[in-house]
């Protein structure tokens, strides 16, 4: 005889032989899906869609079956949502004709074998994840159906409202708890699984309970209706609130069954020339769909797959079959980009690049091309003369790129746009290589009153550009523009007046070292300058490269998001890019340049205080004496004249992204000038001269060689010449000439010693129509003799050969007689460093005036009116926050 049965015994039954009943309905529908006669063609469930369930499912809503039985029949009841993208498999397989009306006989098949969800719990969890795009499953299953038409004119469920279900079914409740909402209700399998794929679930073991957030609700409320064995209380009073609406509370019609609330999204990314890969989350079917691409590859080490180019447009037309993910596809740029990848019409992934005939561009320029940098004209002729040369600092970008334009010395006029500090090394770079160009051609351009277009050769700072572009009638097809990231901020005047500029020329050459110093924003005008259709948008690229943020007060571009696609893209499209370290054996050691600076920065006062000096020197009748005095104050003159060219070339390295150097000069007054504009620009520096303790000179060069970023060292050429190592700059600068090159030398193999990996650059300051006329060539030819003689490898003269420095003028032939016998003498050393410490320009007759007073004199900026202009020219220091776009 049996005993009667425990009240919990029969629980107990009545829960297996639902779930009994569960499965047997899931199996039915499986079988109804492999039965190739069955309902599981589109075309069929279109017209079962139509009429009501398929007859082998059950229909007496009272009996009890599974979720995703229950959840066909809500479909199948929302079928007049014809316009609706299902949010899922389920609901667009077992649903909406519309839908099937557009799909083809092959997708038809792929969805046909397409399986179910995943049932692994595990598996789900993943699946369900908040995707890329950030959308979460409450939002992507039910967000979609929410507000379609289709669902217009259908009065909506109630979402709190209780279905009618098995008598049986398990009862529970939503309760408020602060901010989110507790469900109250007993075990139940399948709410767990339901629960378990909600992202913001959080199970309290003290009350037993699980938790959500309010985001959540719509979703758990939908899928609790269809779950047979569960009837769910909702909130009080959120039947009809906003928030049930906003979670999708109109959309319940389309609910999906619990396992099929994944949706995935993502993104396609190249990973080099030739493949690609899918950046996206789990999805079942779109793993099926992977497994049929011929060239695809599993990355175990950031799990992801990954396919050839060729293969990219076939797997995105295939993945737009799958409603459950959305794959984006590479860019237009890229695909544009790699067309021949993608369409395999190269048979080799790297083609040689071809060697350019530069048979109609000057021997001397062409014979002296290191072999990196004839390469480097080849992939500019290839490119067809548009691109950006970012070598790294020192290789040669003006020797490559006034052989670029050379090339096309057909379409001159040429423009140069260059940083104001660099005007005039230009113009000799061009003299020293393009002997064939008569000196006349080359027009320096050096105030707002002067011609854009007078030369052949236009060399033209970046500022005066902006206020001569007006002057164009027919634009450049030449253009080169120097150090091109001073282009980095499309709001800025010189940004304004050059990307017109480089859109309508024919040829545009941009160089930088340093085409962006903290972030791929910056790249951004550089790369549409060189191809003006790739990303018409700056948004587009702010998305995919930048990070792009949407903040409180717009868009947020300073990341940096996909860099290595960027730079596959850069590599092949618009960028030539060589670091020292790649063509080190091809470089000397030391690379020495030679640096007009700018005449027009002297003042007025400071030319007269020169010619003062300079006329002295040449007096008949002088006593030896008097002669070497009025050296001395030729000499201190031009220090003093050179101050604001110094700085403003300093400025432009720093500006350049150059972190790290060296500057010698012999002038006190020079000195301090430098190091008050640091401090002033706030860079980090060091200071040594006389009158720094042997203690304080070793602390100071340690500080310099920890240095982490940016920091300039300010050196006395008489003082630091000897015992200090600052290896960790690979850049001296001399701000000032010095009679003795032994002095030169052992301060430039301050940077250039052991320890130092790199070949040095080192900048000669010279200034015309001062001393530096006569001290340059005296150094030259000291260092001549030096290396005749076997004690010196260093030839000076080399980088000078387009530089007439001697005169034949007798006046000047004197002076330079003059300082050859001084420096010649015994002891002369000693007086030109007294007469450096000592000097005082504020006491000197005829003096301009103290130090640094006069340095903003300068004809660049003054514009036509003659009315100084004010402006922030030093970018680098004043705003880092370019791109920072409204909505
Ligand atoms: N092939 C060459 N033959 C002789 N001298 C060369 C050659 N290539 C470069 N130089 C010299 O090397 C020095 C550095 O060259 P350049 O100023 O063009 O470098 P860069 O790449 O523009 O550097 P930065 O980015 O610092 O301006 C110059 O004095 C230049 O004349």
């Amino acid at each position: 005889m049996s005993l009667p049965l425990t009240e919990e015994q029969r629980k107990k039954i009545e829960e297996n032989r639902q779930k009994a009943l569960a499965r047997r309905a899931e199996k039915l529908l499986a079988e109804q899906h492999q039965s190739p006669g069955s309902g599981s063609s589109i075309a069929t469930n279109s017209s079962q869609s139509k009429q009501g369930p398929p007859p082998n499912l059950p229909r007496d809503p009272s009996k009890p079956v599974n979720h995703g039985v229950v959840f066909l029949q809500q479909n199948l009841n929302s079928s007049s949502n014809g316009n609706q993208r299902p949010p899922n498999f389920h609901s667009f397989h077992l649903s909406s004709p519309g839908q099937a009306k557009g799909i083809g006989k092959r997708q038809e098949d792929e969805i046909k074998s397409t399986p179910f969800p995943p049932r692994d719990p595990g598996v789900e969890a993943k699946a369900a994840r908040p995707c890329t795009s950030g959308q979460n499953i409450s939002d992507t299953n039910c967000g979609s159906g929410s507000a379609t038409p289709g669902t217009e004119g259908r009065r909506p469920q109630k979402l709190g409202a209780s279905l009618h279900k098995a008598g049986s079914s398990q009862k529970g409740m939503c309760i408020r708890s602060g901010g989110r909402f507790q469900v109250k209700i007993g075990y139940n399998a399948e709410l767990i699984t339901v629960f378990k794929r909600l992202p913001s679930r959080s199970y309290d073991p003290a009350t037993k309970t699980w938790n959500f957030s309010m985001t959540d609700y719509g979703a758990l409320m939908r899928a609790a209706q269809s779950l047979p064995t569960v009837t769910l209380e909702p909130l009080e009073g959120a039947e009809d609130s906003r928030e049930s609406l906003s979670t999708g509370g109109v959309a319940h019609t389309c609910l999906p069954s619990a396992p099929s609330l994944a949706f995935v999204k993502g993104q396609c990314v190249l990973i080099s020339r030739a493949r690609f890969e899918a950046d996206i989350g789990y999805s079942e079917d779109l793993m099926a769909l992977f497994k049929q691409m011929e060239s695809r590859s599993y990355d175990v080490k950031t799990r992801k797959w990954n396919f050839l180019l060729e293969e990219h447009n076939k797997l995105i037309q295939s993945v737009r079959c799958l409603p459950q993910v959305q794959l984006d596809p590479l860019p237009t740029t890229l695909t544009l980009a790699f067309a021949s990848q993608l369409e395999k019409t190269s048979p080799c992934l790297t083609e040689p690049i071809p060697e350019a005939d530069l048979s109609g561009v000057d021997p001397k320029l062409v014979s002296n091309l290191l072999p990196f940098q004839r390469a480097g004209v080849n992939f500019a002729v290839a490119k067809r003369g548009r691109l950006l040369l970012a070598d790294d600092m020192g290789l040669g970008k003006t020797i490559q790129a006034i052989c670029i334009a050379a090339f096309y010395r057909k379409e001159w006029p040429l423009l140069v746009v260059v940083p104001s500090s660099v005007r005039f090394t230009w113009e000799q770079a061009f003299l020293q290589w393009l002997p064939s160009l008569s000196p006349d051609r080359i027009n320096v351009v050096v105030t707002g009153k002067d011609r854009l277009t007078a030369g052949l050769v236009n060399i033209v700072s970046f500022d005066l550009l902006s206020k001569l572009e007006k002057q164009l009638k027919t634009p450049f097809k030449v253009v080169i523009i120097d150090e091109s990231h001073f282009l980095k901020n499309i709001k800025t005047a010189r940004c304004r007046a050059a990307m017109p500029l480089l859109k309508v020329a024919k040829r545009v050459i941009l160089l930088s070292g340093t085409p962006a110093m903290s972030r791929p924003a910056e790249l951004y005008t550089q790369i549409i300058g060189v191809r003006p259709t790739f990303f018409p948008q700056f948004h587009a690229f702010g998305l995919r490269y930048c990070d792009a943020k949407r903040q409180p007060w717009g868009w947020d571009y300073s990341g940096s998001s996909n860099l290595g696609e960027l730079k596959l893209l850069l590599e092949e499209a618009v960028m030539l890019r060589r670091l020292k370290c790649d063509v080190l054996a091809q470089l000397p050691p030391k690379q020495r340049k030679m640096v007009v600076i700018a005449p027009a920065r002297i003042s007025t006062k400071a030319r007269a205080a020169l010619a003062a000096a300079a006329k002295e020197m040449t007096t008949m009748n002088n006593t030896k004496r008097q002669q070497k005095e009025a050296l001395l104050l030729f000499f201190n003159r031009t220090a003093e004249a050179k101050i604001p060219s110094v700085i403003e070339y300093i400025l432009d390295l720093l500006e350049s992204g150059r972190e790290k150097f060296l500057v010698f000069a012999h002038h006190k007054v020079v000195l301090s000038a430098i190091t008050r504009e640091l401090e002033r620009k706030q860079v980090p520096h060091i200071r040594i001269d006389g009158s720094t303790s042997s203690a304080d000179r070793e602390d100071l060069c340690q500080q310099f060689q920890l240095f982490e970023k940016h920091a300039v060292a300010v050196l006395s050429i008489t003082a630091a010449n000897m015992g200090l190592t600052f290896s960790s700059a690979d850049l001296v600068v001399f701000a000032e000439l010095f009679w003795n090159p032994g002095v030169l030398l052992q301060a430039e193999d301050r940077v250039h010693r052991i320890g130092q990996a790199s070949s040095v650059s080192i900048h000669y300051l010279v200034a015309r129509g001062t001393a530096d006329d006569y001290l340059w060539p005296l150094i030259q030819e000291k260092i001549k003799v030096l290396g005749e003689a076997g004690l010196s490898e260093t030839n000076f003269s080399e980088m000078t050969e387009a530089t007439n420095y001697f005169y034949e003028d007798p006046k000047q032939q004197k002076i330079y007689d003059l300082f050859q016998q001084s420096f010649e003498e015994e002891g002369s050393d000693m007086e030109l460093l007294e007469a450096a410490e000592s000097f005082d320009p504020g006491s000197a007759s005829g003096a301009p005036g103290s130090d640094s007073q006069d340095l903003g004199d300068s004809v660049d900026e003054i514009t036509s009116t003659g009315s100084p202009v004010k402006k922030r020219r030093f970018e680098f220091f004043d705003n880092f926050d370019s791109f920072m776009f409204p909505l």
